[in-house]
């Protein structure tokens, strides 16, 4: 009897791990120091969960595992704008990317960012970041919507756009930018079986 109950466990457990080895996931990760960012990423979070079917994991760049990276069928990166470059460690984070066999290669990739300031430097550390992606071969894409066309960004502390919170326009292009990479990761996993 035993026997059998742990036979049924076994089994149910390979169908867990097999199931979450096959099912399109997408990573979410970023660094923050102040909060805005990682806003932005919860933002993208909530989009990506609300395609079925995909798991989705938001995690600090401080605490992704290389297994999180090769796991992935997308991944988004975000950072703030520090004079008008991505932050130290999410360039630090991206370089460390492994890339002998080019195991980045084929997954889909996205950016988000963070600046105090209109157009001085969200819009370039975006790019930054997809260019990174693409010298890994992956493919990069931006969100749904033209105003969201690299990318999801917030600016944080010009005009009506203050540093308590962040405003509900980006962070909705941040829920839009998740559920589109994440319809995508479907799609693209189903193909690539
Ligand atoms: C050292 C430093 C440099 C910054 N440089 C810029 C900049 O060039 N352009 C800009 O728009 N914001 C700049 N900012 C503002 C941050 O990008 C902005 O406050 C961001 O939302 C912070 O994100 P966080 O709350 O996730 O840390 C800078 C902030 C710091 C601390």
């Amino acid at each position: 009897m035993s026997l059998k109950i742990s036979l049924v466990g076994l089994l149910i457990f390979l169908s867990i791990a097999g199931y979450s080895q096959n099912s399109p996931s997408v990573l979410i990760t970023y660094y923050s120091s102040s909060g805005s960012t990682k806003k932005m990423a919860e933002a993208i979070y909530e989009g990506a969960k609300s395609v079925e079917g995909v798991q989705v994991k938001l995690l600090p760049v401080s605490e992704v595992k290389s297994q999180d990276l090769m796991e992935a069928t997308a991944v988004i990166v975000g950072s703030p704008v520090y004079n008008s470059n991505p932050a130290p460690q999410v360039l630090e984070f991206l370089n460390s990317w492994p890339f002998d066999g080019r195991p980045m290669k084929d997954k889909l990739g996205a950016a988000f960012a963070t600046g105090g300031g209109i157009s001085i430097g969200e819009e370039g550390v975006m790019l930054d970041i997809l260019r990174t992606m693409l010298i890994h071969g992956m493919i990069v894409m931006g969100g749904e919507e033209v105003e969201s066309a690299f990318g999801a960004s917030a600016i944080t502390g010009e005009g009506p756009f203050g540093k308590e919170k962040v405003d509900d326009l980006f962070l909705k292009k941040g829920a839009g930018l998740g559920k589109r990479v994440a319809q995508k990761a479907l799609n693209w996993k189903l193909m690539t079986k």
